[in-house]
């Protein structure tokens, strides 16, 4: 079946799109990527979302606006990343992000939850908070079906929060079908905005699948763009191939000193988003810089180094062993300073990208969303309660069919 794959992650610098074909149940599944591209957001369209992304008040009618301009911008990249191709007959559409907040630990979470019963820390919240999380992607199902005459899968991450889970990660799963090895326990870290990961034990363990474990390292590129643009007066978005950061130092105690937040301490299953690792973020770790009279390059050589500990400490405190082998995508991917960094933390666990065993590391998000609507599609579930932490597996998305004939 021939699938279209859209999202625009963390980074909001685009929507990566893919034309995929997909074979197989569950997961063992095929798929062969057909096209993928990356069609940047107009400027103005980018930066209302980075707005409220930061928290700018919006009206209704205002949201209600913003939600359908980013749904036509997906139907658009759905037509574009057809052209020359034979058309799909599915689209998997994850939106964007503009609002993350995970459930209260004890709370909505699953694996803590208990039915009829209040736990404490909801008992400290007003009533009219919920302990389940809340995930908010923009960009209608309905109106990417309605232009463009496709069945449109979205919302996929309603259902997960519903069964008491994040709702995120949700790649996991997709990792699990496309990148297991039979000998080797694998982890497979994406460095979008914000960094995930799936570590996927050998398959020739028998409940291989049970011991998958999956979930939001913290800062991706989230923290080094936002100083990169700081830094360059606006001048740059990010650093390439993290050359302005390979000119600098880190500054260990600062390093040291991050690392102590919570977030990094708090077991998994756990997601975050821009809410914590954001602006206001990166105005604290300025402030901190200060003391220690950082030049720019130091800055930024100290912000990845944040990036690459914790991920590699998050994979030393909550796996029960070191991978075998990392396989990095997301565009942090292709910043080799930060690659390096992380090789370098991982001492002999070789450090590859997915590309090197044959999945494109730059669009294996749109994959990932092309697969899921897939699975919607057979009646396959697409979450993974190790990584959400949601009750039980469940169908993932919402069904918006095109009912208008163009
Ligand atoms: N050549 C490069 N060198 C350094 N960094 C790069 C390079 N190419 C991309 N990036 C980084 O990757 C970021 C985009 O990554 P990506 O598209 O994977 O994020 P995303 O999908 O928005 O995030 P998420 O996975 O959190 O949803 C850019 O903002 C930039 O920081
Ligand atoms: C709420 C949300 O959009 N979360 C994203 C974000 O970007 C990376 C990380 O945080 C991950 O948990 C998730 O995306 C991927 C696609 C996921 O669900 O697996």
């Amino acid at each position: 079946m021939r699938v279209i794959g859209l999202i625009s992650g963390t980074s909001v610098d685009g929507i990566d799109a893919v034309l995929v074909d997909v074979s197989g149940t569950n997961l063992d599944i095929k798929i062969e990527l057909v096209a993928g591209a990356t069609y940047p957001y107009p400027t103005y369209l980018r930066e209302r979302i980075l707005a409220v992304c930061a928290d700018k008040a919006l009206s209704m009618a205002e949201l209600a606006e913003l939600d359908d301009a980013i749904a036509c911008a997906f139907a658009q990249a759905a037509q574009n990343i057809q052209l020359g191709h034979s058309p799909a007959s599915l689209i998997g559409s994850h939106g964007q992000t503009v609002y993350h907040r995970p459930p209260v630990k004890g709370g909505g979470e699953g694996e803590r939850g208990r039915r009829g019963e209040l736990p404490h820390p909801y008992s400290l919240l007003p009533t009219t908070y919920s302990p389940l999380g809340y995930s908010l992607q923009l960009g209608r199902g309905a109106v990417i079906a309605h232009l463009t005459g496709m069945t449109t899968i979205s919302n996929f991450r309603a259902a997960d929060i519903a069964a008491g889970g994040h709702g995120a990660p949700l790649v996991p799963r997709v990792d699990a079908a496309l990148l297991s090895d039979f000998n080797e326990g694998r982890c497979i870290q994406n460095i979008g905005g914000i960094g995930n990961v799936a570590y996927v034990p050998p398959r020739h363990n028998s409940n291989w699948l049970e011991k998958l474990r999956g979930w939001d390292t913290g800062p991706g590129n989230s923290l080094l763009d936002l100083a990169v643009e700081h830094l360059s007066s606006g001048t740059k978005t990010y650093d390439e191939n993290g050359a302005w950061a390979a000119s600098g130092n880190p500054c260990n105690p600062l390093v040291e000193k991050w690392l102590s937040q919570d977030y990094f301490h708090l077991p998994p299953p756990k997601s975050t988003g821009r809410e914590l690792f954001g602006a206001s973020y990166l105005q604290n770790c300025l402030q901190d810089a200060e003391a220690y009279q950082l030049s720019p390059a130091d800055i930024l050589a100290t912000l990845a180094e944040l990036t690459a500990a914790s991920i590699v400490r998050s994979y030393r405190s909550f796996l029960p062993q070191l991978p075998q082998r990392v396989l990095l995508c997301g565009g942090g991917s292709r910043n080799l300073y930060l690659k390096n960094r992380i090789q370098h933390l991982l001492a002999s666990v070789p450090v590859m990208t997915t590309d090197e065993v044959g999945l494109n590391a730059d669009f294996k998000e749109a994959i990932a969303f092309a697969v899921l609507a897939y699975w919607r599609h057979m009646g396959t579930p697409g979450n993974l309660p190790t990584a959400t932490g949601a009750l039980q597996e469940v169908l993932l998305g919402d069904v918006s069919q095109s009912v208008f004939r163009w």
